[in-house]
């Protein structure tokens, strides 16, 4: 198929050019177009040989919002500690003047926006693992394909420099709409994949889980969550696209991402939204507070009864509602919060959940929102800097990007930010998986550890593994 841009485009491309010339600026520029319906993942699979590890996946729990990008037109990255990385990423994002060409409305969710995220804690010591990820990463897609409220909308994105060339430019916007016409893969979703476990430092997290209650007791603090990591060794290569597409069908109620950085993959289905903002109205999740499924429904109701009657899990639960009230309570207006806590069900597990609702105040970023809430007390704990200080000093892993804000923001302002959690980085035939638990005063070790196996599940059971009751 050869594609010749229509005359709009191109003089659209021309006018672009020209000022980025007389500006001396270099300009994005996005044209977006609606298309006939397209499987994302096969999108996604069409990228994986020229898209050279720059690809990424976002899908709602609703499934009414779904993105894939292929490559990578502009990175912004940094290694700045604590609020700083916040903003260095929105005074990058920002200075790119953004010209966009549409056939239908400006739809949210297509045209110039940013995928990425944030490591759980920007001073703690790196690790191997994730050595190639740095503590604020976002990316522009160069082709991005979204599907918003069943419609299908292609998004091509290009930095136009002073430099360029306008053949060049046009050339950009016609190769790309045919690249993303061609599906040469056959997607096979074979699911066993054989793996070995390798548990990864148990007997020193249950200590760590013991001292924590000890700490709590003593009044150094009220909460903080501590995370263990599995390593899993696969007989065969992982597919990605196989994960992703096991997330989607078997986790109908969590969000799904997939952030391709080089041979890694860090993949997940998180329950937990952090922020989400459209236009002024601002959304913000408390989640926290856990039990399992029943085997019958008569057996769920009772268990999820028992966890909204549970002294104990009501306790971890509502330090998070305090913090996120009031980080809201300080960028918002006409906030709003339901007295007591309902269910929130995903497959596996079962959770207290408090949605909290505003009015974003003049002049608010969704990333400035995004730095007051992380950690919320469901990641880190209560009072914030002292969970974070016991987490880095007591936890015997590293989290990287695991419990960090990873999600979207585009040039209006809009976007979504989850937190990381109910998640694995995947490279080969290794995968790493993670998962906390929110440890207050009555907190035993041996009910934490199971509660970071019924975590572990979700991501356990899309590789392919065999997920049974013992596991
Ligand atoms: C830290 C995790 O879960 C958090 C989110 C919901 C419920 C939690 C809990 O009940 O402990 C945790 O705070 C994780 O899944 O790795
Ligand atoms: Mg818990």
């Amino acid at each position: 198929m050869i594609t010749t841009l229509d005359h709009t485009i191109k003089e659209f491309i021309q006018q672009a050019l020209e000022e980025a010339k007389q500006t001396n600026q270099s300009v994005i520029v996005s044209s977006v177009k609606e298309v006939d319906a397209m499987d994302p993942l096969h999108f996604f699979a069409s990228g994986e040989e020229l898209s050279l590890g720059e690809r990424f996946v976002w899908s709602t729990p609703e499934r009414d919002f779904t993105m894939v990008g292929l490559g990578n037109e502009l990175v912004i990255e940094n290694n700045k500690e604590s609020k700083q990385r916040f903003q260095e990423i929105e005074k990058e994002w920002k200075r790119f003047p953004k010209k966009v060409i549409s056939d239908r409305k400006n739809e949210i969710g297509t045209g110039p926006l940013l995928f990425g995220g944030f490591s759980f804690d920007p001073i703690k010591e790196k690790s191997p693992l994730w050595d190639s990820f740095a503590e604020a990463k976002f990316v522009l897609p160069t082709t991005m394909l979204s599907i918003v409220q069943n419609k299908t909308y292609l998004t091509i994105n290009k930095i136009i420099s002073p430099y360029d060339e306008l053949d060049v430019c046009i050339k950009h916007f016609e190769n790309s709409i045919e690249l993303s016409h061609s599906f040469p893969y056959s997607l096979d979703c074979e699911k066993v994949n054989e793996f070995s476990t390798i548990e990864y430092k148990t007997s020193e997290w249950l200590k760590a889980v013991q001292q924590a209650t000890k700490d709590i007791q003593s009044k150094e603090m009220d909460k903080v969550v501590l995370a263990r990591e599995v390593h899993l060794k696969f007989t065969e290569k992982i597919n990605s696209y196989q994960v992703i597409n096991n997330l989607l069908k078997e986790q109908p109620t969590s969000y799904v991402f997939d952030f391709e950085n080089g041979n890694q993959h860090f993949v997940g289905a998180t329950p937990e939204r952090l922020v989400k903002k459209k236009n002024t109205q601002v959304l913000s999740t408390c989640l926290a507070g856990s039990i399992k499924r029943g085997n019958t429904k008569e057996q769920d109701q009772k268990l999820g009864h028992q966890l909204l009657n549970d002294d104990k899990n009501l306790i971890e639960h509502n330090i998070v509602v305090k913090m996120i009230k009031a980080a809201i309570d300080s960028c918002c207006d006409e906030v709003s919060v339901p007295e007591y806590p309902t269910l929130y069900k995903t497959k596996n597990i079962q959770h207290l959940y408090t949605p909290v609702k505003g009015i974003a105040k003049e002049g608010i970023s969704l990333l400035s929102m995004v730095e007051r809430l992380h950690p919320t007390p469901a990641l880190g704990g209560y009072p914030k800097d002292k969970a974070i200080e016991k987490i880095r000093e007591r936890e015997p892993m590293h989290r990287g990007w695991y419990a960090g804000p990873i999600g979207w923001l585009d040039h209006d302002n809009n976007g979504e930010f989850v937190v990381a959690i109910r998640s694995g980085l995947l490279e080969g035939q290794n995968a790493a998986l993670f998962a906390g638990c929110g440890i207050v005063e009555e907190s035993d070790p041996k009910s934490e550890y199971l509660e970071t196996k019924i975590k572990l599940k979700p991501m356990l059971s899309a590789l392919g593994g065999i997920v049974n009751e013992d596991w």
